[in-house]
């Protein structure tokens, strides 16, 4: 198998009458996401901080056979971010993802306190007042979380002590309530993508980083959102019924090999 391969193996219909919740849902990894499972036939409310994005992603998923509704709101306003929760909950909630964050690189000794705290704000403790307030939507219907973590969560990642700390928080976050909750059925999971050309990678100054990356990634190739897209859905499906408390690396074996480090040594 040596061309790049359609990872669309699901079937049509998959998630015909479900719900979900997808921060992060105006670019990237979260549209693709969204997209996919609008394709499968779920709804799904997307978040993030800018309309027009949002508006794309729901031009996009126009057709489809499920249907993409948005709203904007920062994940880090726990206030408005419960009410959307319990909004979108209130029409039911099968699935909830966890995708908006993002981070800078530095060393550590290069973050201020200001900077660890909105990373960690962020990506640990935003994840948890949604994750916290979908809980009773979630029992309701035996659901799903999906949190999108970062290749390497477990092992470091050089300019990422902030990110990498809050990505672990969740990870940690997960499999306690992998265990808490799994007398209401509620399974969570975390992903954990290689390198993904995104937006948020996607300017000159990332293309060297970006090529570095790549290079260190044993299997030599980016991770497509739309791989990361499949992987949530299977996760959501009965397919992924057992699976709970897990980190699914997809990310050509970077944590395997030199990982991938935002800063050289
Ligand atoms: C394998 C892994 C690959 C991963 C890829 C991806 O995730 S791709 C996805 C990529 N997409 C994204 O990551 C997009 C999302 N990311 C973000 O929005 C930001 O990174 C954020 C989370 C910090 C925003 O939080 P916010 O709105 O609260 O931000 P703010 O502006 O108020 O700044 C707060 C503090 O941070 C400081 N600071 C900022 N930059 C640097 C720097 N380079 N150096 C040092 N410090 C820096 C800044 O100086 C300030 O502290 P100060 O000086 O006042 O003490
Ligand atoms: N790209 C990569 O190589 C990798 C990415 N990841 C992770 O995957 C996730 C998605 O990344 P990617 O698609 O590349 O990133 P993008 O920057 O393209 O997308 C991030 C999305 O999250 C939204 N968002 C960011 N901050 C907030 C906030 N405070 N409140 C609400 N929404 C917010 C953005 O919209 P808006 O700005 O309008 O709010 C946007 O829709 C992130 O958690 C990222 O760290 C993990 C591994 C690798």
């Amino acid at each position: 198998m040596t061309e790049p391969t359609n990872p669309e193996v699901l079937r049509d219909g998959l998630f015909g009458g479900a719900r979900a919740l997808v921060t992060g849902a105006g670019t990237g990894i979260g549209r693709a996401i969204s997209l996919r499972l609008c394709a499968l036939g779920m709804s799904v409310t997307g978040v993030a901080r800018r309309e027009a994005p949002l508006a794309d992603t729901a031009e996009l998923a126009a057709g489809l056979p499920g249907g993409f509704d948005f709203r904007t709101c920062n994940v880090r306003d726990t206030d408005a971010i419960e009410a959307i929760v319990a909004e979108a909950g209130e029409g039911g909630l099968d699935l909830l993802v966890n995708n908006a964050g993002g981070q800078f690189f530095a060393p550590a000794t290069g973050i201020s306190q200001k900077g660890w705290n909105s990373v960690i704000d962020l990506n640990l403790n935003a994840v948890f007042a949604v994750t916290k307030a979908a809980y009773p939507y979630l029992k309701a219907r035996k659901g799903a979380v999906v949190s999108i973590s970062l290749s390497g969560v477990d092992r470091g990642g050089m300019g990422l002590a902030h990110s990498i700390a809050a990505r672990a928080g969740v990870l940690g976050m997960t499999r306690t309530l992998a265990l808490e909750w799994a007398k209401d059925g509620i399974r969570l999971n975390c992903i954990g993508p290689g390198t993904v050309v995104t937006s948020g990678l996607a300017d000159e100054a990332a293309r060297q980083l970006l090529d570095n990356l790549v290079a260190a990634t044993p299997m030599g190739e980016p991770t497509p959102p739309e791989d990361v897209a499949e992987l949530v859905a299977f996760l959501a499906s009965s397919a992924g019924r057992l699976m709970t408390g897990q980190l699914i690396q997809i990310d050509g074996a970077a944590h395997l090999g030199a990982g991938l480090h935002m800063l050289s040594a």
